[in-house]
């Protein structure tokens, strides 16, 4: 069974322009992901992509102005607002993508210590702070006297020592050096490889394609692909999208060409498949209706020309 299954989400804002008339902004359109015990999946994709905004869907924390629908099951069961609440910062912990989530009126040590549900917290908060070479004194320091990397490394501490099943990690690792960096790659590996599910957000595939299992690729507010890392090599011959394969052909290490173009915007997205305006391969069909999401070849893919 899978730990978390994300179907057919989405999300969008509604926004005030001039003389109160109302605009819809579509931030996440029928996006689909599941993940299990064990794995370690990166979800990769440009900014505005929606990385965030799924993270915070899970966590039950977007903000009031946010209009949801889809479901999001955790451990076979849906994830109401309710258990949102009870499993947060327990079962699922977010390292948040900005060092603002530290509470600003509690010192650092005790913010690592009250993540600690299911061991002695004071031995747990001294080890995790040698583990990330954050300095003893900084027990009583508030967040306001640490630097943007030593606030860094205690919001990855506070997840890896919460005893949690689903690790949400979003962009955890920029402005770190890459000792520190190492250290927390090879700590989300190991804990998933004692059965916890790591969901690790970052925009660089180059880097997620070093740790992860598999690889959910986002464009403009949808997943357009899910592949096994396996898959990446080559020209990208196994890979299903064409934007999966000119990301992966844009990287510094094959062709390094960028890919022309830019996603649109999520308050002028196309009506048919979101990439068809920059895609080399689209017909008349694909700026018709945007294609449902289906399994090709052990992976996942939204393109009605996919083989
Ligand atoms: N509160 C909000 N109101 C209106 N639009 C929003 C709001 N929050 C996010 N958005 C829009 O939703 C889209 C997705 O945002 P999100 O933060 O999830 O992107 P991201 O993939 O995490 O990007 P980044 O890599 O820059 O962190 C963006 O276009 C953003 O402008
Ligand atoms: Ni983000």
């Amino acid at each position: 069974m899978p730990i978390l299954e994300v179907q057919d989400l989405s999300v969008s804002f509604v926004q005030y322009t001039k003389g109160l008339r109302q605009k819809k902004v579509q931030a996440i359109t029928s996006l689909d992901i599941t993940m299990h015990e064990g794995e370690i999946l990166a979800v990769v994709g440009s900014s505005g992509s929606g990385k965030s905004l799924l993270a915070h869907a899970i966590l039950g924390i977007l903000p009031s102005n946010a209009r949801v629908s889809g479901t999001i099951n955790y451990s076979g069961d849906e994830l109401t607002p309710v258990r949102q609440a009870s499993l947060r910062g327990r079962e699922i912990a977010l390292v948040p993508q900005s060092v603002n989530y530290l509470d600003p009126l509690m010192s650092v040590g005790a913010q690592v210590r009250t993540s600690v549900h299911n061991d002695n917290p004071v031995e747990v908060q001294k080890k995790i702070f040698e583990r990330y070479h954050l300095d003893p004194d900084l027990d009583k320091k508030y967040p306001f006297q640490l630097s943007g990397g030593m606030a860094r490394r205690t919001l990855v501490s506070m997840a890896m020592v919460s005893g949690a099943k689903l690790i949400i990690a979003d962009e955890p690792t920029p402005g770190l050096d890459s000792i520190v960096i190492k250290e927390a790659l090879s700590n989300f590996r190991e804990l998933a490889d004692h059965g916890c599910a790591v969901m690790m957000i970052t925009h660089d595939l180059g880097s997620a394609l070093q740790i992860a299992d598999k690889i959910a690729i986002f464009y403009a507010g949808t997943t357009v692909e899910v592949a096994p890392v396996k898959d990446f090599f080559g020209r990208g011959e196994k890979l299903r999208h064409p934007y999966t394969k000119a990301l992966w052909r844009a990287l510094p290490q094959n062709e390094f060409v960028p890919i022309p173009g830019s996603q649109p915007l999520p308050n002028t997205l196309p009506s048919g498949c979101l990439f068809e305006p920059r895609c080399e391969t689209a017909t008349r069909e694909c700026s018709l209706k945007q294609p449902k999401i289906q399994e090709i070849r052990g992976g996942m893919v939204r393109c009605i020309h996919a083989t």
